[in-house]
């Protein structure tokens, strides 16, 4: 059999031109490959020398002189090029390989072949100046690749090309008998490309039907310009707003439909702007486009303002319809205390019924998530639950938000007119939330309301009925607002049907640590040692006067949680406002009182020693003061105080 020798630099890269012939010749020649750094032996047999390149054989024929020799043409990879279709254009890359010359003939190769949507700079070893960028693309010299690079193509060792293939098979006599051979496996290797190439070009094709649907799919009008200022998308909406086909419009300057005087619109700040064209009233704003960073034009979105207006309302009735659900059930309320036992089981009865109910409380005590159980617990429960905070509106709009008003009523008012409040919650309950907050004159009118169980629409003249249950809530002394002639007096004895107090945290202090365990919970899902948390400071969260109640509890709970998430929280982790109270106000000695009570009760019940060293080092108290309270709460016979560890015992009254 007839010998051919592959000669090359590198040993990737005669291992690869070795076995793509073999694959092809290996029947019809005996192959072997030399390198650089394993050259031919002296004296070696060759019918034909084939060179992977110039450089392979400027460098390496004086060991194999005498052989005739090809310098092989090298093509690319197919089966790894569509590594390269896969990165996205514009793509900055370094081709990578061993000598200028390669690097370059590989650039012009790819090039050739199409590869243009990537930008290339050849690199090799010697190069000096050369662009640091993070990709490099290299067929199989990896070891080259610079380390400014942090993404490799390896497109794998070029493949000695078909016309150097033809002029093997000419050399050695074949080419009649192998020809079709080869040119089968070439042909192959063509349909395997453009098999890949179509498989992208549908891809991308069917990505930019998508884009397509999509852009002619939203309701507002696009309007993307190139870097060139020419029309590349016109979207049927804003084919519909400017009366202009898109197929004249695409490819033409800006300004033939957006003149510079309407383009200034948006050349602020916030590039946004009002258009006024003739049947339309148009916002415009306008945002760059980039592509990896390079500048890709513009893109102009415009929105229908009486759009704009219609979207703002169904956002409004929306937020509306998601908030006209009662979340709480009464097993949601936290708390043993008899003090909140007796408002639950009042409050389940009066659930029962369909009369006004008036909650009285100070803020954050829980009214609004009774209010919701109520509801909840009620014949309404499949009806909405709509709040109102009268504290939160002003008088102008309180009317029509309860009321609704007609279309026409006063500027601004929609087309068709709205629904009020007492409309949305028709067969459901309505909470109006410090009704101590509204004004007197809609006093009269909420009033009216309540007796007539209808309501007139503000601006119209039919009469509506309602079927509303109504929850009212205040923080307010209300007796004391009549006198002050803050509320009228009629209107408190039509909603003080079935009042319910309910008493503030510092009353039932019972419910404070439940509630801090119940939070803890909320805050550290996955904790179980709720108790063991709130072991240091548990005298103090007891004592301390919770002016904003529940609310306020709920907020250190999660201001505890937060800076001691997994530590046990001391008595100098608690918020400013508690240590100030608990240790500086000279008025708490009361509060001071009643925690240490409480302590030493909670030591009984555990089995705990208790004294006067650990009572003050735990309320960071001097014994003498200690001394002081202890007395004090013997003599009103809370506590009994004998020696010993065990000596100090509470006197359960209950
Ligand atoms: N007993 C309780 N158990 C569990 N959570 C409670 C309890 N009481 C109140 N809360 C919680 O405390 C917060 C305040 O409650 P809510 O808003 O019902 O109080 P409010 O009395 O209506 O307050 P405001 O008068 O300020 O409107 C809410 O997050 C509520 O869920």
């Amino acid at each position: 059999m007839k010998k051919l020798v592959v000669i090359s630099l590198g040993y990737n890269t005669g291992q690869t031109i070795y076995h793509q012939l073999c694959n092809l010749f290996s029947s019809i020649l005996d192959i072997e490959y030399y390198f650089l750094s394993s050259p031919p032996p002296h004296n070696f047999e060759a019918d034909l020398i084939v060179y992977s390149s110039n450089a392979a054989y400027q460098k390496m024929h004086k060991l194999a002189d005498n052989h005739p020799y090809i310098i092989a043409r090298r093509s690319i990879n197919y089966h790894e090029i569509n590594k390269l279709f896969k990165l996205p254009r514009y793509t900055e890359a370094l081709l990578v390989n061993d000598t200028k010359e390669s690097a370059e003939e590989t650039i012009l190769l790819l090039q050739t072949l199409g590869i243009d949507h990537i930008n290339l700079s050849p690199y090799y070893p010697e190069i000096k100046n050369y662009p640091k960028l993070t990709i490099a693309i290299t067929p199989g010299e990896i070891e080259h690749v610079p380390p400014c690079v942090n993404k490799i193509i390896d497109i794998k060792t070029r493949l000695v090309d078909i016309t150097s293939l033809i002029e093997i098979l000419t050399y050695f006599n074949m080419l009649e008998k192998f020809a079709h051979i080869l040119s089968a496996k070439y042909i192959q290797d063509i349909i395997k490309l453009i098999k890949t190439g179509n498989k992208l070009l549908t891809d991308s094709s069917r990505m930019k039907e998508r884009f397509k649907t999509v852009i002619n799919n939203v309701h507002d009008g696009l309007i993307a310009i190139n870097k060139e200022n020419k029309v590349s998308v016109f979207n049927p909406i804003a084919e519909k707003l400017f009366n202009k086909k898109a197929l004249n419009v695409i490819g033409q300057p800006i300004e033939e439909i957006l003149d510079n005087k309407l383009l200034e619109t948006v050349n602020n700040p916030r590039k946004e702007g009002i258009l006024k064209l003739p049947s339309y009233e148009i916002l415009i704003s306008e945002m760059p486009l980039y592509a990896k960073n390079a500048d890709r034009g513009r893109l102009y979105v415009l929105k229908d303002v009486s759009e704009i207006h219609r979207l703002e309302e169904s956002v409004r009735r929306r937020l509306y319809e998601e908030q006209n659900i009662a979340r709480y059930n009464f097993a949601d309320i936290i708390g043993n205390s008899p003090a909140l036992k007796k408002i639950l089981s009042l409050a389940k009865k009066m659930a029962k019924t369909d009369a006004t109910i008036f909650i009285q409380g100070e803020s954050g005590t829980g009214k609004e998530l009774l209010a919701q159980s109520i509801h909840n617990a009620s014949s309404r429960r499949k009806g909405p639950f709509v709040a109102i905070n009268f504290a939160a509106l002003s008088e102008t709009l309180l009317e029509s938000e309860l009321f609704g008003y007609e279309e026409g009523a006063f500027t601004g008012a929609k087309r068709g007119g709205s629904a009020g409040l007492f409309e949305i919650a028709h067969k459901g309950t309505l909470f109006l939330d410090e009704i101590g907050d509204a004004p007197l004159p809609f006093q009269v009118k909420l009033l009216r309301v309540l007796q007539e169980k209808q309501v007139r629409r503000v601006g119209g003249l039919k009469v509506i009925p309602i079927d509303v249950r109504i929850i009212v809530a205040t923080n307010h002394n209300l007796k004391e607002d009549i006198k002050l002639k803050l509320f009228r007096e009629d209107l408190y004895y039509r909603l003080n049907v079935l009042p319910l107090k309910i008493p503030a945290l510092r009353e039932r202090r019972e419910d404070i640590m439940p509630l801090c365990y119940a939070f803890y919970k909320k805050y550290r899902p996955l904790s179980n040692d709720a108790k063991i948390y709130f072991k240091n400071i548990q005298p103090y969260l007891e004592a301390y006067n919770w002016q904003g109640n529940i609310r306020e509890l709920q907020n250190v709970i999660e201001y505890l949680t937060s800076i001691c998430p997994d530590d046990i929280p001391q008595s100098s982790d608690l918020p400013e406002d508690i240590k100030v109270q608990l240790f500086t106000d000279k008025s708490n000695t009361i509060n001071l009182k009643e925690a240490i009570f409480l302590e030493i009760k909670r030591c009984n019940q555990n089995h705990e020693p208790v004294g006067r060293r650990s009572l003050a080092n735990k309320f960071m108290l001097s014994e003498n003061k200690i001394r002081d309270i202890l007395l004090s709460l013997k003599i009103e016979n809370k506590i009994m105080i004998s020696p010993g560890k065990y000596g100090l015992k509470a006197i359960d009254l209950k």
